[in-house]
């Protein structure tokens, strides 16, 4: 059993839609990886997606959904949450991923994903069974087991579904086989860190 909370309907079908409409006009850079040193670099052979800038209201409407969660979060994993670090926008093309990683709180890494404790996802669209209609085809998120031997999920919830895990979770993208996959991530930091 992996440990991760999936909460579906967090946000309702119309504002997704005006979301993943205001999302789908939009350019974007391409997201960067946080390394053991003190840069962020652009790899594309660990993770091709594209961050999107979104609207002020847009930001506003997902933050405001993952503060509402916070006290449901502390309480699943048992763990006190301070703040929310800024909202990512992820666009996945066909063919976009990104590998296995984790994206804080492991010993060995001392910059700033340090106090990153839970990583919380929303779902803007969901997957589709067949190119052309709405959606995306793969692209699942897969959460691998604390051991690390055995046992993971793949995870490919319906459009407005919330994925919380803790950040030190090994976690990928696999490759999206068609459409268009967007989510938002951000992430808790502890309790005590600024
Ligand atoms: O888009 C997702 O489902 C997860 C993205 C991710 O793992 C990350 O940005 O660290
Ligand atoms: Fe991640």
């Amino acid at each position: 059993m992996t440990d991760h909370l999936t909460l579906a309907n967090c946000v309702a079908g119309t504002e997704l839609s005006a979301l993943c409409a205001a999302l789908q006009a939009l350019d974007g850079e391409p997201a960067t990886v946080s390394g053991a040193s003190a840069y962020t670099a652009v790899l594309p052979l660990m993770r091709r997606v594209t961050r999107l800038d979104a609207p002020a209201t847009a930001i506003q409407q997902v933050e405001q959904c993952f503060l509402r969660l916070r006290p449901s979060l502390e309480a699943h994993f048992d763990v006190p949450l301070g703040r929310l670090e800024p909202l990512q926008f992820l666009r996945y093309r066909t063919g976009d991923f990104f590998v296995a990683h984790q994206d804080g709180n492991t010993p060995l890494i001392r910059d700033e994903t340090r106090h990153r404790r839970i990583s919380i996802v929303l779902f803007l669209n969901g997957p589709a069974p067949t190119p052309g209609s709405p959606g995306y085809g793969g692209g699942e998120l897969v959460l691998h087991n604390r051991t690390g031997t055995t046992g993971h999920c793949a995870l490919a919830p319906s459009a407005g579904t919330v994925v919380a895990f803790r950040a030190e979770t090994t976690h990928e993208v696999l490759p999206v086989t068609h459409g268009e996959r967007l989510t938002v991530i951000a992430w808790f930091r502890s309790g005590d860190a600024r």
